[in-house]
């Protein structure tokens, strides 16, 4: 069974998340350009999010000239989003766009690339900070990393998400851009998690680089090598 086959893997097929997504993975587009982008692919993700899992409810308004009827999002105060540092923080920054009021989590979870890949494929993890909203049953929890590779983070941060708290109403795991074997991965020891993503690409290099990919997106961000 391949990603594609399965319920749970959603694709965000905004035209201008796509267009957004092209630019990001241009190898001339330098640090500031590529750090808005990924601001503006926040934000996109954060509408269609809006607009595929959210309800709306009517209301009674009052305009300058008569009461009449609008429509309002409703859960917009149970949101949870939760940054993967350090590459999802510009991600987060569009994501707020949508979701102002959310509540906000903070992890610290990264690759240790020099120890290589286990027999799995997976990387080990270094967890280094953690602070967590408390999350209620009513919430959206929105887990945002542009990047899911081999989905050993993902795994990890779920693990730190799952413990203690009762089942939200929604969770999602946001990427921009995501390899198949990860979404698998993920997929399977977290059934329960929704995984959202603008693109499912071919595949992982060696490295457990995503291919095509857009390289090192927390190096892209941020400036460093
Ligand atoms: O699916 P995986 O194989 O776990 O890879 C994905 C992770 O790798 C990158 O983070 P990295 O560890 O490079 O940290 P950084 O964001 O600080 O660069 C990326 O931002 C993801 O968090
Ligand atoms: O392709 C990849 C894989 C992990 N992290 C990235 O930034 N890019
Ligand atoms: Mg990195």
């Amino acid at each position: 069974m391949t990603i594609e086959d399965r319920e749970d893997a959603y694709l965000v097929t905004h035209a201008l998340a796509k267009h957004t997504l092209s630019q990001l993975r241009d190898v001339e587009t330098e640090q500031v350009s590529f750090r808005k982008g990924l601001v503006k692919l926040g934000r996109i993700c954060g509408y269609e999010i809006i607009d595929g899992r959210m309800e709306t409810e009517y209301v009674e308004i009052e305009t300058p000239l008569e009461a009449t009827m609008g429509e309002q999002v409703r859960g917009l105060d149970d949101i949870v989003i939760i940054n993967v540092l350090r590459a999802a923080t510009p991600f987060v920054e569009g994501l707020l766009k949508a979701f102002p009021r959310a509540r906000q989590g903070v992890i610290s979870a990264s690759r240790d690339e020099e120890a290589g890949r286990d027999e799995d494929g997976s990387f080990p993890i270094t967890v280094d900070y953690v602070k967590l909203p408390e999350i209620h049953e009513e919430d959206t929890v929105i887990i945002a990393d542009p990047m899911l590779a081999t989905g050993s983070t993902i795994c990890t941060v779920l693990e730190h998400v799952v413990e203690n708290s009762p089942d939200p109403e929604n969770l999602i795991v946001l990427s921009a851009v995501s390899a198949p074997e990860g979404l698998l991965r993920v997929d399977e020891a977290f059934p329960e998690a929704d995984l959202l993503t603008v693109s499912i690409d071919d595949r992982l290099d060696d490295d457990g680089f995503i291919v095509p990919g857009l390289g090192d997106a927390g190096d892209r961000a941020f400036r460093t090598t």
